[in-house]
């Protein structure tokens, strides 16, 4: 299966719907960094928050949700390992700042 997108006729069109789904993936990513954040509240030991296992099960999941959305798993791994990465530096960062 494939998620339906708007048939564009032109490079303003095509720009505009692009722009349209980066202001929703910025709100869900600030959403997300919220989670990140209360992680870093809620986790007890500095150890606890990198997860290894959790990276993976995220990353298993995303590749499932691509089979249901027509997505490249390769392109998906890649981006949310990048992505996790930054989260977790996010993380490490705030959980030493709400232990000082
Ligand atoms: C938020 C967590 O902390 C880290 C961040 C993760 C993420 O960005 O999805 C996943 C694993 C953890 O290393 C978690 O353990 O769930």
């Amino acid at each position: 299966m494939s998620i339906k997108a708007n048939h564009c006729e032109n490079m303003t069109e095509v720009r505009a719907n692009v722009d349209r789904i980066d202001r929703l993936l910025v709100t869900l990513m600030a959403e997300r960094l919220n989670y990140i954040e209360q992680a870093a509240r809620i986790k007890p030991s500095r150890d606890a928050v990198r997860d290894e296992d959790r990276i993976e099960d995220v990353i298993a999941k995303v590749k499932a949700q691509c089979d249901i959305d027509g997505f490249d798993k390769d392109m998906a791994e890649r981006m949310w390992r990048a992505m996790m990465e930054d989260f977790i530096a996010h993380e490490f960062v705030k959980w030493d700042g709400l232990r000082k």
